[in-house]
Order: C-alpha cells, then structure tokens, then sequence
C-alpha cells in the first residue's frame, strides 16, 4: 500500500503529524507537498495526489486543508476518484466499506492529530465489502461518464 498526502498551508502541519504516524506504521507514502506553512492554494496539491491515484502509483490518497471540504470539492472533480471528508472514524470506515474511497480528506482546523490519526487508519484497513455497494459505485461512475458529454 502506498498513500500519496499533500495538505495546504492550514494543512500542513496535520500533513507532517501523519507523516510521522504512517513512518511508525511502516506505510509508504509520496509527499505531494506543501512544504511549508506558506498561503498556496489547495486545488494544486489536491490535483498532484489525485493523478498518482489515477495513474495506480498510490493507493489511496490523504489530503488535509483546514476543513477538508476544499480539499474534498477538488479531489472529486478528477474521473475516477472518490474523495470523502472524515471527521469522525465511523464515515471512515463506512466510506471504505460502502463507497469505496479512494481519498480522503480532513480538516486540520476541526480536528487534531490523535483523532486524525484514528480516522486514517480506520480508512486503510477497512476494505470495500462490494456486492450491491458496487452497483452504485458503477452508476457514480456512469454519472461521471455522462457529465463528460455535456
Ligand atoms: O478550502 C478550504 C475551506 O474549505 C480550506 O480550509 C483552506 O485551507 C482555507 O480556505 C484556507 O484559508 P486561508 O484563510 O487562506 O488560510
């Protein structure tokens, strides 16, 4: 497994928190950046990390902004990903099990470091449970399909 993780400025140092978390964990990771507490603006970080997710060179991707929700609206205008913000370690697991997730977002000025940690680990380890889950990835994804056309 290899998670891509790229945060804005409010993001980043929740970003270096669970850096630190996943080099505990023994989990790879690419650093899509920022690299500092510098103003930058959240869809160029956000697009970097989606497209290694895109490309099947990262697993998942962990994307943290202040609330998650710019972070969140980014990641889910690129084909193929499936980005949910996480506040809590219930709609991490159900976001794995039921939408299958490919990314998810949190929100660095919501939550801090210890439960960021819990909801990323909830996410990585919950797998998709497929079945009548899949059939509604399949028409999100003919959604997406459609809207390519307009
Ligand atoms: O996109 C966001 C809001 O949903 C993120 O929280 C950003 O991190 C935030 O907008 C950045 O705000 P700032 O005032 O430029 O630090």
């Amino acid at each position: 497994m290899k998670i891509a993780i790229a945060s804005d400025h409010g993001g980043f140092e929740l970003k270096a928190s669970l850096k630190k978390h996943l080099d505990e964990e023994k989990i790879e990771y690419i650093d899509c950046g920022t690299d500092s507490t510098e103003s930058c603006d959240y869809p160029d970080f956000a697009e970097k990390a989606c497209r290694l997710v895109q490309k099947g060179e990262a697993t998942y991707a962990c994307l943290i902004c202040g609330t998650g929700i710019g972070m969140c609206i980014a990641a889910n205008k690129m084909k193929g990903i499936r980005a949910a913000l996480c506040g809590d370690t219930f709609s991490a697991h159900f976001t794995r099990a039921h939408n299958d997730a490919n990314v998810i977002t949190m929100g660095a000025r919501v939550i801090g470091p210890g439960l960021a940690e819990f909801i990323l680990d909830e996410f990585l380890k919950t797998p998709f449970e497929g079945g009548r889950h899949a059939r509604r990835i399949g028409k999100i994804a003919k959604i997406e399909e459609d809207e390519s056309h307009v």
